[in-house]
């Protein structure tokens, strides 16, 4: 399969040289042999955009100019030659040349990057860059161990990255088996967020179409998705390895996926213990329940490694090695990425040429948002996954400096060419309020599968025609893209990709200065919730207490809120018994229908002994 640098060989010669401005420092390319015969200098195209700032905020001159996209096909041309990214072991390829960002702007960012080149290096080295946490941020040391800084958590790494392919291979030889089965067929993970959206990515991505185990997920508190999951399974439970994966090992709803599912075991027999793998951080709550339960294996999770990272850990790698997925291959990838994002030349740094165009067309505030399109459904989940990585690391309310900033970038995105027949309407013509990024995949299907369904087209060029054709329009509508473009989906790709986009965000969020790796936004709706379930309780308390009379005694919302001495609560308190109603636990008395507040309700049956007080 000739790769793309094969395509671009000495004969293309620019059609005429342009007098252009050279960077100050002109970057040389990495090593590839991805190169084309112009001048030795990277030339610049002279852009149709005459703004300049003195600052990087965006003037009124660039917004107009980011309106005024380069319309020559020849200049576009050089552009896209100029400007294109290849990393030749990866068969990876950026193409920024459809983001209008000018010289001048390229210029202004030099000093915001280098601050942030400095800063990321330092993070490499083991500095505090979670300062809001007082942690190290260290999940690019799972794909090269010899960068870690301490030397006892560069043995852990590599001890755990051993233990789990043994792990894997027993489980898929039959080693390891379940008490009642020949040996295991299925995996349940049970998680939510970043210790679940990596885990679905990889396995939509790279799973095989006959895995030794099949993976299905409960990564929510929903009961009506539990029992859906649980009934899928049905008697394959007795061969099902249960993965539950909490960095805290207290996140609620992780919690009550693990009970649920232990409550399924125990209606069918089965002993929990024997088929269950716990992934979280030492003596968490979860991993103390494992360890004293004695449950079949356990794995650690650092807290120098965040959730919306911790793919390239046991999070990810196990799960990925349990369907046959080679997850050295994933660690390779990444790792070739992660040398490759570490140049301090913004033109041969793919991570950095990603988070400069986020700058330009989102001025550095996330004015517009990313809408993220790859051709290729086994990449479905990309924009999924993305949406913790980008959203959770850059939507903070303040900077590193204390300053209230909002700031963030939005993703969305689904799959092309899917999406042209849903959305891609307003992306065209409607409001322009995003950039869009393309994943581009060259390899349609293995060598030899492939056929015309019509003469001289394949099912694929169809694919390949929708996606160019959809970037070319939007681009001559002043919508601007970028394009990644990979040469099949592999093990070693998606790694690379995984890794492109975590530098990308890191380095992005030192050009507006804030801190990418805690989250406290999550936690205040945390509290939110354990709050709604406190009122609950009081609710259910009061309620128990009039129902334990002779005659049982009906309450109205006002006299339940009066109870719970909480009136200023009682929108709550409606929605809980609304919803509390719909389930069968609270009875609506008779002849007192009517509006919420005439309505009197009880409970079915008293508990002497409150249970909820
Ligand atoms: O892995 P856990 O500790 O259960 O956390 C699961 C998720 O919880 C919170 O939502 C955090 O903001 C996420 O970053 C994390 O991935």
């Amino acid at each position: 399969m000739a790769s793309l640098s094969g395509l671009f060989s000495s004969s293309l010669k620019p059609s005429k040289t342009l007098s252009v401005k050279a960077l100050s420092a002109p970057p040389t390319r990495g090593g590839d042999s991805f190169s084309f015969p112009h001048t030795s200098k990277p030339t610049h195209l002279p852009l149709t955009l005459s703004a300049s700032r003195s600052d990087i905020s965006h003037t009124d001159a660039a917004t107009a100019a980011k309106k005024e996209l380069i319309k020559d096909p020849d200049a576009l041309w050089k552009r896209y030659l100029d400007w294109l990214y290849q990393q030749k072991d990866l068969g990876l390829y950026l193409d920024v040349s459809r983001v209008g960002f000018t010289d001048e702007f390229v210029v202004d960012m030099e000093h915001r990057f280098k601050a942030a080149f400095k800063a990321m290096d330092e993070l490499e080295k083991g500095s505090i860059a979670n300062p809001d946490e007082g942690r190290m941020v260290g999940h690019y040391w799972l794909r090269n161990s010899s960068l870690v800084p301490k030397p006892t958590l560069k043995t852990l790494i590599e001890n755990t990255l051993d233990s789990i392919c043994s792990f894997a291979d027993d489980i898929i030889a039959g080693k390891i088996k379940p008490p009642s089965s020949p040996r295991f067929t299925q995996i349940l993970s049970v998680g939510i967020g970043g210790s679940a959206l990596g885990p679905q990515f990889v396995a939509e991505a790279l799973a095989p179409d006959n895995p030794p185990l099949k993976i299905r997920f409960i990564d929510n508190t929903d009961p009506a998705g539990i029992d859906h999951q649980i009934a899928q399974l049905g008697p394959e439970l007795a061969s099902t390895l249960v993965i539950v994966i909490s960095k805290s090992g207290g996140t609620p709803e992780t919690r009550n996926g693990l009970l649920e599912v232990q409550k399924a075991f125990r209606e069918a027999g089965l002993n929990f213990a024997k088929q269950g793998v716990a992934i979280t951080q030492e003596n968490s709550l979860l991993d103390n329940t494992a360890r004293i339960e004695g449950w079949l294996a356990r794995f650690p999770m650092y807290d120098w490694v965040g959730g919306r990272t911790s793919v390239m850990s046991a999070v990810g790698l196990l799960p990925a090695a349990l369907q046959g997925i080679d997850i050295r291959e994933m660690l390779t990838g990444a790792a070739i990425m992660d040398e490759a994002t570490r140049t301090t030349s913004l033109k041969n740094n793919p991570a950095a040429l990603l988070a400069m165009c986020w700058y330009w067309a989102s001025d550095g505030v996330g004015s517009k948002d990313m809408v993220i399109l790859p051709y290729k459904d086994s990449l479905l989940l990309f924009s999924r996954y993305l949406q913790q990585l980008v959203m959770e690391s850059l939507g903070k309310e303040f900077d590193l400096d204390g300053n209230t900033v909002n700031q963030g970038l939005t993703v969305y995105g689904n799959k092309g060419s899917t999406d042209q027949h849903a959305y891609i309407q307003q992306l065209r013509e409607g409001v322009p309020n995003f950039f869009a990024t393309f994943i581009e995949v060259l390899r349609d299907r293995p060598p030899g599968h492939d056929w015309e369904l019509e003469p001289g087209v394949t099912c694929g060029d169809y694919l390949f025609g929708m996606l160019q054709g959809t970037r070319s329009a939007l681009y001559a509508n002043g919508r601007e893209s970028i394009s990644v473009t990979i040469e099949e989906v592999t093990p070693r790709s998606v790694g690379a990709i995984i890794a492109l986009y975590e530098r990308a965000v890191g380095l992005y969020a030192s050009l507006v200065n804030i801190n990418a790796y805690h989250q406290p936004g999550v936690e205040a709706g945390k509290k939110a919730a354990a709050e709604v379930l406190a009122l609950q309780k009081r609710v259910l308390s009061v309620l128990n207490e009039a129902s334990c009379k002779d005659p049982v005694e009906p309450l109205t919302l006002d006299e339940i809120a009066d109870r719970c001495h909480a009136p200023e609560e009682i929108e709550m308190i409606y929605k809980i018994i609304a919803h509390m109603s719909a389930n069968d636990r609270v009875l609506i008395a008779e002849g007192s229908c009517g509006s919420p507040r005439s309505v009197k309700v009880y409970l079915g049956e008293c508990n002497v002994d409150d249970m909820y007080a």
